[in-house]
């Protein structure tokens, strides 16, 4: 029936649920789950969820590792949720706010019994939704029936695992034209993705010969460093620089990705931010949080490229990840124009760190 929701659209239902605090039903052969995102947790959610049975916090191995938790299911932990603990006792061991002030939070006991598949499931979707990797999960007798009479969401997970790894298909929506101060003749073209995810932009400078390697620049939105100018980074300056490059040589396509703060949010950044006034370099920052140190999917860009005719290009970049990916993804890299501008006193160890921890060319 094609009114009813079909499978990426439920994926979408869900994401939103757990920004909404509403608990979504996971599922596999003979088993369910129940899983909440913790940072949206509150005080009766908890004691509901409790009364069901046994529940689990779920962190990355990233998170477990600073906390000192056992990991035994590779990639996530589930830590047994003490009978006394509370909502603030949850809170901390999500967010490592307060982990300077607070480091004891355990002894942190970490299940090692069945499965894991389910929970590590909850951790992609509250990575997805750009909320912090950190979800309450416990397990459900009659989940049919329990989504129904509560009006939760169901994913199998069968159906919406390849769905996770895939990158959603982009379709274009609408194009204009853009005179900006780079270039007079601009294009800003608008993707948006099946998936209910963020739309992506293609600033499109001159009209570029398909046949030929276009000057090409694949910038991660920065609303830091592109909006306000901050010092912390050299994203602003890039993003200028590209497009005036691109304005110069009267030829280019910017594509602006969607993917703030490496991929984990603003609200995450700024949590990494926090984490850096307290002394955290920007890797150390993120995987505190949870998260790994790049959380974005470079896929998206040679997707736009195709769509707008391209199939290879002169990359404007530092890192040699976009590089690879761009390759392997079906995009030529006919040559790499390095982009290095905007180095000011504040960045100097962010762009030092990228350099030692994330294999930036100098
Ligand atoms: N998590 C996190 N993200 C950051 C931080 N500083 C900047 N960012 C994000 O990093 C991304 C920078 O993206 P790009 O300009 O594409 O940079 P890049 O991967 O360094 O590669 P090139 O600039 O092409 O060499 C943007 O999404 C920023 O929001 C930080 O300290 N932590
Ligand atoms: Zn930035």
């Amino acid at each position: 029936m094609s009114l009813m929701p079909s499978m990426i659209d439920l994926l979408a239902r869900a994401r939103v649920d757990l920004r909404m605090g509403l608990p979504v039903v996971l599922t596999q052969p003979g088993r369910a789950v129940l899983a909440l995102a913790a940072e949206q947790l509150d005080s009766a959610r908890l004691a509901d969820l409790r009364a069901l049975g046994p529940v689990d916090l779920t962190l990355t191995a990233r998170r477990a590792e600073t906390l000192k938790a056992r990991v035994y299911d590779g990639d996530i932990a589930r830590i047994m949720i003490p009978a006394d603990a509370d909502l603030a006792w949850v809170q901390a061991v999500a967010d490592p706010a307060d982990d300077l002030n607070t480091p004891m939070k355990g002894p942190l006991q970490s299940n090692r019994e069945g499965d894991a598949d389910l929970h590590r499931l909850a951790i992609s979707l509250a990575k997805s939704a750009h909320l912090l990797p950190a979800a309450l999960v416990c397990p459900l007798d009659h989940p049919a029936q329990f989504a129904q009479s509560h009006g939760l969401t169901v994913l199998p997970l069968a159906a919406v695992e390849p769905l996770m790894v895939e990158s959603s298909p982009l379709h274009p929506v609408a194009a204009a034209r853009l005179p900006m101060d780079a270039a007079e003749a601009g294009r800003l073209h608008i993707y948006r993705p099946e998936d209910g995810g963020e739309e992506h932009y293609a600033i499109e400078i001159g009209r570029p010969d398909r046949n030929a390697p276009v000057l090409a620049r694949l910038h991660s939105a920065c609303f830091t460093g592109d909006v306000l100018g901050s010092l912390k980074c050299d994203c602003g300056p890039q993003l200028r620089g590209a497009l005036a490059q691109m304005g110069a040589e009267g030829n280019g396509v910017l594509l602006y990705l969607n993917q703030e703060g490496r991929g984990i949010g603003l609200a995450n950044k700024m949590r990494a931010y926090s984490l850096q006034d307290q002394g955290f370099d920007t890797v150390e920052a993120n995987h505190r949080l949870g998260f790994e140190d790049d959380e974005r999917d470079f896929r998206l860009g040679s997707a736009i490229l195709k769509k707008l005719g391209f199939s290879s290009v002169r990359l404007l970049t530092n890192n040699p990840n976009k590089i690879r990916m761009m390759e392997n993804t079906g995009i030529k890299v006919a040559e790499r124009v390095p982009l290095k501008v905007g180095e000011t006193a504040f960045n100097q160890h962010y762009l030092a760190t990228k350099a030692a921890k994330s294999g930036h060319m100098l």
